[in-house]
């Protein structure tokens, strides 16, 4: 052999001296022939290309340079290039070797996801999977005719051509899978061999069959060796393109990710565990049944073949009756692993979306102190999946004990058995049993022979039961594919319903409001934004219908009306937004917006901001990346002049600069997350802008000054806000909740004459009010004033205490200073009634003053109502205040005349306002409140129509 080939390659080489000697004397013959002025100008084009090619190599170097560069820059900023059909390349590092790797990732197109809807959507009647509209997650994983419409149908997305890389690589697995079963049948051969020329005694070729055994094992280990890693490359193939597929489908303009949680529901879990873990899992145990069935399926195919050939009919036939005994045995004991396993992976979701939310709601969580509830949580969640785990590891010891006991030992037996065939029963025996009969007279060829057959029987026999065994423990790891496969298949066509609005019903039994009930038109490409007849409706997840928020909405809202939306707490004025957005579906009439989101289109600032992962610019420039930004030809003083305008000048220097990475949504106050928000309005500078709640915790000064900025920019501004005090920098008013019923809504120019003499006229009212206010007070002040002088004895008698002046009470006596108070400047409506020395103790005679009077006039309410005992309180009170009044106190007199008067008429408005009577220090202290209260209002309307 290897004379051989020293003999191949030397004639090789002659061949090649021959061809480059041929070759030379032409070139040298033809150059000695041509002219001088040819060989210059060849040279000279010899020059030109050689200079050429190295121009080309230096252009196509530094081209590589600065893409690298470039891939690097894209790193750090998180960026990415976006081409023009839809495609994008990614720069990824590759960990440890310090390079970069170029990935392009290409959307799926459209008409793919239509060519597959069928597959998802109207699956055929006989998988049993749903009525053939609606796949029903409700069918249970087993290995059925379900299972393998869903695992065909994954496949299809999985290997999407008979040319693609993932075909080539299934290729490449099965080509190692077969030669490994090629080896294993050498192998058997070789070991009987081996053992023969042992027990022959034969040296030499047992040495060489030692030889050739090891050569043949660094072959096969590196076959298990490839198929173990073209099995992880399968799997990540499939993974690849799946979760791109599901990517696709999920984060597209449709808004599917927002849909398929809040109106379709269809998953009753997030989507992140389908996507994370369960889609790992199906690509895991797919590629790996390509290997632990494909290749036992093989090996039985040989193997059998080979057995049938050495051991004959009857052998072959029990082997087959074997097979077909034990596989019905073990799937009749098997626990359903599909359901069980499908069960396990929605409670691995739940956990783990528990955690999610901990993490991302840590900060309330911390200030509620909330750690133990959440804790509780978290076990009870835990518990569950611990006993579900622990109930399926439980069925699986019987289960295990079977398989085991049939697949290993009953099966040897077996195998023992049909070994003897050719011995016992050499007609019957295949070629082993002719050889029996041929060397019947040689006796120790016979048992030499015996022995060899034996061995390479026994060893294929051991291939075929673990061939044989690996088959059955795949039934259970076909039972758990079903299970990964129907979750990943209820998530696809989840996402293919919500994509493709798919939401029929049968006949016309749906409920009104319901997803199959949505007859709305969105048009896009409307300069303003347009509601017609809009029902605004807060859907139910599918099939249930919505709950009707505002019967029917109609409003245009041209370039420079700007407009703000009122109302009270929840009677749907995000809903708006959410419906113009096209969050929520237009259930009736027309809805007319921009088409685009963002420059020169529309935008939407949700009431809680958000801020992505990534540099500070990338907060600024959301959801734009950094190389869109660029297209835009923007730059980063573009953006540190919108971060003035919303007045956070300082944060690029605080945090260290414009490629900051930090966890912003912990960074940045309530506040900054706002204006850092309007900080994106001005740099995307759309036309139109709903801002809801933007501001709610933006000081009211730096407040004015970002809607004078967003108007100035040319921003038509939509807000969403409870706050009056935002009237003033828009056109139009939407009012909510109007009516009797709240059900009404009405929109009111801003600033029309009918406003402004509906304010004047509310202005007059106010002013009206608070003279009646003022005329409270210094009744008020006159009451305390009184109180604070003189005292009720209920068992005086009634002359004496006409003529002389009542004792002060104890306590007043106590406290000289305050016994004798002059009244009350009842002339100064707004000064407050309090005595002139508001002392401690004179707050305290206040109080038992009020309290004795309130003990009188309390228990006798039926008596209040008729006026004789009050006034005859009063006009003791009154008659007492007489004899101490000083003469030159005369027209305070006059004023505590008059204030009497007003007393007896406010008693009367009382008692007519609320049908009873109430304490007189009751009515003085509502009437200081109510003054407050309509003096601030009346102040609050005075600045506004002063403003106006
Ligand atoms: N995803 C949803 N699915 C169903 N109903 C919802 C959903 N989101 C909100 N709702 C309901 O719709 C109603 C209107 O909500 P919306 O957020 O529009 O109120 P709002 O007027 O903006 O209130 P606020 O001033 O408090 O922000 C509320 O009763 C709310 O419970």
């Amino acid at each position: 052999m290897a004379a051989q080939s020293t003999l191949r390659h030397s004639a090789a080489e002659q061949v090649i001296l021959a061809f480059v000697d041929k070759y030379t004397k032409m070139i040298r013959t033809k150059l000695r022939s041509t002219s001088r002025t040819a060989r210059l100008l060849a040279t000279l084009a010899l020059a030109t290309s050689i200079i050429l090619a190295g121009a080309g190599a230096r252009r196509r170097w530094k081209r590589k340079r600065a893409e690298r560069e470039q891939g690097r820059k894209l790193v750090r900023t998180n960026s990415w290039l976006q081409h023009k059909d839809g495609s994008r390349t990614i720069y990824v590092p590759y960990q440890g070797r310090g390079g970069l790797a170029k990935v392009d990732i290409r959307t799926t197109k459209p008409l793919t996801f239509e060519a597959h809807r069928r597959l998802f959507l109207n699956p055929p009647r006989v998988s049993g999977l749903g009525d053939g509209h609606v796949p029903s997650a409700q069918t249970k994983p087993g290995l059925n005719l379900a299972f393998l419409h869903q695992f065909l149908s994954l496949l299809s997305i999985m290997v999407p051509r008979w040319n693609s890389k993932e075909a080539g690589l299934l290729v490449s697995h099965g080509a190692f899978l077969m030669l490994r079963t090629y080896m294993s049948l050498l192998v058997a051969r070789l070991d009987g061999a081996i053992v023969r020329d042992l027990v022959a005694g034969n040296g030499k070729q047992f040495l060489w069959g030692l030889v050739k055994w090891l050569s043949f094992g660094g072959f096969a280990s590196y076959t298990n060796a490839m198929i173990k890693y073209l099995e992880a490359k399968v799997s990540i193939a499939f993974r690849t393109r799946l979760t791109r597929y599901i990517h696709d489908l999920y984060l597209n303009d449709n808004l599917n990710y927002y849909k398929i949680h809040n109106l379709d529901g269809g998953l009753q879990s997030g989507a992140d565990q389908f996507i994370t873990q369960d889609l790992t899992q199906f690509c895991n145990a797919a590629a790996s049944l390509y290997s632990s069935l494909g290749k036992p399926f093989i090996d039985i195919c040989v193997f059998n073949y080979q057995l049938y050939r050495a051991l004959g009919p009857i052998a072959f036939l029990g082997l087959v009756t074997n097979y077909s005994v034990t596989a019905s045995l073990l799937r009749h004991l098997s626990p359903p692993f599909g359901r069980l396993k499908a069960i396990e992976g929605k409670k691995e979701g739940d956990f783990r979306s528990l955690h999610s939310r901990l993490i991302a709601n840590a900060e309330e969580i911390a200030f509620y102190n909330g750690a133990e509830t959440e804790k509780t949580f978290l076990n009870k969640e835990f518990t569950e999946l611990r006993s579900w785990m622990e109930y399926i590891h439980g069925l699986k010891i019987r289960y295990n004990m079977l398989e085991d006991f049939i697949l290993k030992y009953s099966w040897s037996a077996y195998g023992y058995l049909l070994s003897s065939v050719p011995v016992f029963l050499p007609a019957w025996g295949g070629l082993v049993g002719k050889s029996e009969q041929a060397e019947q007279t040689i006796k120790d060829g016979r048992e030499r022979s015996r022995m060899k057959a034996f061995i390479t029987n026994k060893r294929l026999m051991l291939s075929l039961a673990d061939a044989g065994g690996r088959m059955m423990y795949s039934m259970k790891d076909l039972s758990e594919l079903a299970g990964y496969t129907s979750r990943v298949y209820q998530l696809i066509s989840a996402l293919h319903r919500v994509h493709a609005q798919a939401y029929h019903a049968k006949g016309s039994e749906f409920e009104l409001y319901s997803l199959a009930d949505v007859q709305g038109t969105t048009q896009l490409g409307f300069d303003g934004v347009r509601l017609e007849n809009v029902p605004i409706v807060a859907p139910g997840l599918w099939p249930q219908g919505g709950d009707e928020l505002i019967d029917s909405l109609s409003l245009i809202v041209r370039r420079g009306d700007h407009l703000l939306i009122s109302g009270p707490n929840g009677v749907g004025k995000s809903a708006i937004a959410r419906v113009i957005a096209g969050l929520w579906p237009v259930y009736r009439g027309l809805v007319s917006r921009p088409k685009a989101i963002g420059e020169d289109g529309i935008m939407f600032l949700p009431q809680r901001p958000y801020l992505s992962i990534g540099t500070l610019r990338d907060q600024v420039i959301y959801p734009d990346g950094e190389a869109d930004m660029r297209a835009k030809n923007r730059r980063d003083r573009d953006l540190q002049r919108a971060l003035d305008a919303s007045r956070l000048g300082y944060l690029p220097e605080r945090e260290g600069g414009w490629d900051t990475r930090k966890e912003w949504k912990d960074i940045l106050s309530g506040g900054e997350k706002q204006r850092l928000a309007i900080a994106r309005l001005l740099y995307h500078e759309p036309r139109y802008a709903f801002i809801d709640e933007g501001t709610s915790a933006v000081s009211s000064d730096v407040e004015g000054l970002l809607y004078e900025t967003c108007k100035q920019k040319g921003i038509t501004l939509i807000t969403i806000s409870t706050r009056a005090s935002l009237k003033k920098y828009h056109t139009y008013n939407l009012v909510l909740a109007q009516g009797d019923d709240g059900d009404r809504w009405e929109l009111q120019r801003i600033g029309t004459e009918t406003e402004k003499m509906h304010a004047r006229r509310e202005l007059e009212e106010l002013r009206e009010k608070l003279a009646q206010v003022d005329k409270w007070r210094a009744r008020h002040a006159e009451i305390e004033a009184e109180l604070n002088k003189v005292w009720v004895h209920a068992d005086d008698d009634e002359a004496s205490s006409e003529s002389k002046e009542m004792a002060p009470p104890e306590y007043l006596a106590e406290t000289p200073a305050v016994a004798a108070p002059a009244p009350a400047p009842v002339s100064a409506p707004a000064a407050p009634a309090a005595p002139a020395a508001p002392a401690a103790p004179v707050a305290a005679a206040e109080e038992k003053v009020e309290e004795k009077v309130e003990a009188q006039v309390e228990p006798q309410p039926e008596a209040e109502a008729e006026p004789e005992p009050e006034a005859e309180v009063q006009t003791q009170t009154q008659e007492q205040t007489k004899a101490e009044v000083v003469p030159e106190q005369q027209e305070e007199d006059q004023q505590a005349e008059e204030s009497k008067a007003s007393q007896q008429e406010e008693e009367d408005d009382t008692q007519t306002e609320c049908g009873e009577p109430v304490p007189v220090t009751a009515t003085a202290s509502r009437a200081e409140t109510e003054a407050d209260e309509t003096h601030d209002e009346y102040e609050e309307a005075k600045e506004e129509m002063e403003e106006e």
